[in-house]
């Protein structure tokens, strides 16, 4: 095996708080092991038009508690391609590129798999998505922010809603996965949470709020990806129980943004170190996670999607949203 002199690292997909603090962790330790970081911007669309630059640690450090990626990301469609992939090859080769860490969701772990077909360079993937739909880690960069921020919406609004006697619905993000909402959800106590991974959770929003005539506030927290949707939920609201004063609230991409948390960061730290750690220990094509609070490396190709909430919070929601 070559020792490993040149690594390239790129974010890809949507953002996630934690990018920038694994950034300044990949360069710090790549530093002490005598390897340069060239840092690739706007995701695979830099790959494939040699758009690099060099990484300073120091400037990493200014910016390492800060939301968003310093290198940009994108969803390229031109990588999906044979062209595209090729060029992004030629980029690697022209800079004797040895090693890549990719940062982003379950699309960026295919995007390696599509290269690695054309190449035997090693790579590493880091998850970094405010989704937490990755098997292989117990969390993903960003998430833990994310929630932090839609709880403080929520918390928010609660207090309008209670002054109003209102019921609120509101969305959040997670793409087809519920673990934004039900972590939102719960931890802002919210009265029903409706996820994709349910279909049953219609149903206890619709006897609950049949019911409802009270001097109290009443949350009900929508995963984007449910099945129903926020639209119909509504109208179901609306028909169970028509006097109900209803407004609607899309939390958004102000729920990608924002300072990453301390776990977060300290998510991004670890694997940072571990990604750089693995590659000069010869591994290739795996995810590096956390489970059960160890670091460990998962193979590419088992990285899918994770649509299970499992049966500790499915129990969680039956306790609290029934
Ligand atoms: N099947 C695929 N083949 C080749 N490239 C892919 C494939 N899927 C995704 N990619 C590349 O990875 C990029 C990022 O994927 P995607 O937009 O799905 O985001 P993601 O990494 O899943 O992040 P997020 O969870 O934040 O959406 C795509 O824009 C594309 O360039
Ligand atoms: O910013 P975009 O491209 O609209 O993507 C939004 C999607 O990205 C995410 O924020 C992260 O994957 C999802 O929760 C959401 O569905």
């Amino acid at each position: 095996m070559q020792p490993i002199k040149h690594i390239a690292v790129l974010t890809s997909g949507g953002d996630a708080p934690g990018m920038n603090t694994a950034l300044f962790s990949i360069v710090k330790t790549a530093q002490q092991h005598g390897i340069k970081v060239s840092g690739v911007r706007k995701g695979f669309e830099g790959l494939i038009d040699n758009d690099l630059v060099t990484l300073d640690c120091k400037s990493l450090q200014q910016t390492m508690h800060l939301g968003g990626t310093v290198l940009k990301t994108a969803r390229s469609e031109r990588f999906r391609g044979d062209a595209g992939r090729n060029l992004a090859l030629a980029t690697i080769e022209h800079n004797s590129i040895d090693a890549l860490i990719v940062i982003g969701g379950d699309g960026s772990f295919r995007g390696c798999l599509w290269l690695s077909q054309i190449t035997n360079i090693p790579y590493i993937g880091i998850p970094g998505t405010i989704d937490n739909d990755i098997a292989g880690t117990d969390y993903t960069l960003g998430f833990d922010t994310a929630v932090n921020t839609s709880m403080q919406c929520i918390d928010n609004i609660r207090d309008t809603a209670e002054s109003h006697n209102r019921v609120f619905v509101i969305e959040v993000m997670g793409r087809d996965s519920g673990y934004i909402g039900t972590y939102a959800g719960l931890t802002s106590g919210a009265d029903s949470i409706l996820i994709p991974e349910s279909d049953e959770d219609i149903t206890y929003l619709v006897n609950k709020i049949s019911d409802y005539h009270s001097e109290h506030a009443f949350i009900v927290v929508v995963s984007e990806g449910d099945e129903i949707g926020v639209e119909h939920i509504c109208e179901k609201i609306s028909t169970v129980n028509p006097s109900i004063d209803l407004r609607v609230t899309k939390l958004g991409h102000l729920q990608r943004g924002g300072n990453p948390s301390a776990a977060d960061r300290m998510l991004a730290i670890r694997l940072g170190v571990h990604s750089v750690k693995a590659l000069c220990a010869g591994e290739s094509a795996k995810m590096v996670g956390i489970l059960n609070n160890k670091v460990s490396n998962t193979p590419m190709q088992d990285v899918a999607k994770q649509h299970v909430i499992n049966e500790e919070l499915q129990g969680l929601l039956s306790v609290f949203c029934r």
